[in-house]
């Protein structure tokens, strides 16, 4: 439960709006991690009154605050996947629906873009630092729900959400026609379960034929294939960020995995080189997966949206930095005075 002392304090600073949280706020290249943790919950208050949500889906600014306060407390406290991973994709999706000018442009319709905002929100919540095969090879309570259906963590991340807007005092789509109810709820499983990286590989196919056949604003699959994309492209956005803040979201998820070997080896089980921390080269298994999954991502919404072609190069050149990391480079001291590499 949200005390009403800590919704009032968060309704005290929703005084707060774009300018006096950062003036770079609004630029992709603004790092959302760098902020206090305390003033995160007022931002996102801040980004729904920006964006003209509450007046659009007669959102009260009171239920808004306990709502983003119980996701915030849903958030576990893994080295990643916790409050400020979420609160840094939902800040990317933020990004894209302003500076795209998605909806004014039609590529989404105002529901889409609320659903894709409260899914980067909600997405990883209740996160316990585990892929989802670790479910399975640990007969967590999770797999023995959602195991049949695959996407395990995904489905329980969707479970959990739809808890929240459920409890008292939290339901902001309670002023939502009924149509637009149920539609924002299946809009919003529909994202969760993209968030899965088996989800992402087994569309990248149909994400290609859209990004090479263009946009049809009229087809409703093409509406859904783009919000998949800008669902991962934000749940990957620490990897368009400068290169300390991208190296050291990379190096979280690492200090993730390998916790995870770490439990699999006290379990008997050999875990994979990318979570055994006594066999995985960091460098190679980052420039693997932006080569695999993070560059492809980013190259497909710039053929989308060329203005965003910044961001690809932002990923290219922190591979860059990966690759000088690989070959066991030499740290000359000049670097290390600049703490270049610290
Ligand atoms: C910096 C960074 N390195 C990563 C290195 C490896 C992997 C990994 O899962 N490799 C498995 C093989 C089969 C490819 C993920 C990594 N990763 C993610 C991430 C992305 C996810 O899925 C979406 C969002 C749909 C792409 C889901 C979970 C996570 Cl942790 N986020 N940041 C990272
Ligand atoms: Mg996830
Ligand atoms: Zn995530």
């Amino acid at each position: 439960k949200v005390s009403n002392e800590e919704t009032l304090k968060l309704l005290q600073e929703e005084s707060m709006n774009m300018q006096n949280i950062d003036i770079n706020f609004c630029e992709f290249r603004f790092v959302p991690r760098s902020m206090e943790e305390l003033k995160t919950s007022a931002a996102v208050v801040a980004v729904f009154q920006d964006l003209g949500l509450k007046e659009r889906w007669s959102i009260n600014q009171e239920t808004l605050s306990r709502f983003v306060l119980m996701v915030r407390k849903g958030y576990r406290d893994p080295p990643y996947h916790n409050w400020m991973h979420a609160f840094s994709v939902f800040h990317f999706s933020y990004l894209l629906i302003k500076r795209l000018r998605l909806v004014q442009q039609d590529y989404i319709t105002d529901l889409e873009a609320l659903a894709l905002l409260v899914s980067s929100l909600c997405h990883d919540v209740d996160h316990r630092g585990t892929t989802n095969s670790f479910q399975l090879a640990s007969n967590s309570v999770l797999a023995a729900l959602y195991s049949s259906e695959g996407s395990v963590m995904e489905r329980h991340h969707f479970a959990q959400s739809m808890c929240i807007l459920n409890t008292e005092g939290c339901n902001i789509f309670e002023n939502l026609s009924s149509k637009d109810y149920t539609r924002c709820l299946d809009l919003m499983q529909d994202i969760i379960l993209a968030t899965d990286l088996a989800h992402h590989l087994r569309i990248f196919r149909k994400l290609k034929d859209l990004a090479t056949s263009g946009f049809d604003k009229s087809r409703a699959e093409h509406h859904q294939l783009l919000l998949f994309l800008m669902m991962t492209a934000a749940d990957l956005s620490d990897q368009t960020k400068d290169w300390k803040s991208s190296r050291n979201a990379a190096l979280l998820v690492y200090r993730e995995f390998f916790s995870q070997g770490d439990l699999e080896k006290a379990m008997g089980n050999r875990p994979v080189e990318m979570m055994d921390r006594d066999k995985a080269c960091i460098p190679t298994l980052q420039i693997q997966f932006i080569d695999d999954v993070a560059l492809p991502v980013y190259s497909l919404l710039a053929q989308l949206f060329p203005e965003l072609s910044i961001l690809v190069d932002t990923v290219n050149s922190n591979r860059e930095r990966w690759v000088t990391l690989e070959d066991g480079h030499v740290v000359s001291p000049m670097e290390i005075l600049t703490n270049d590499i610290d």
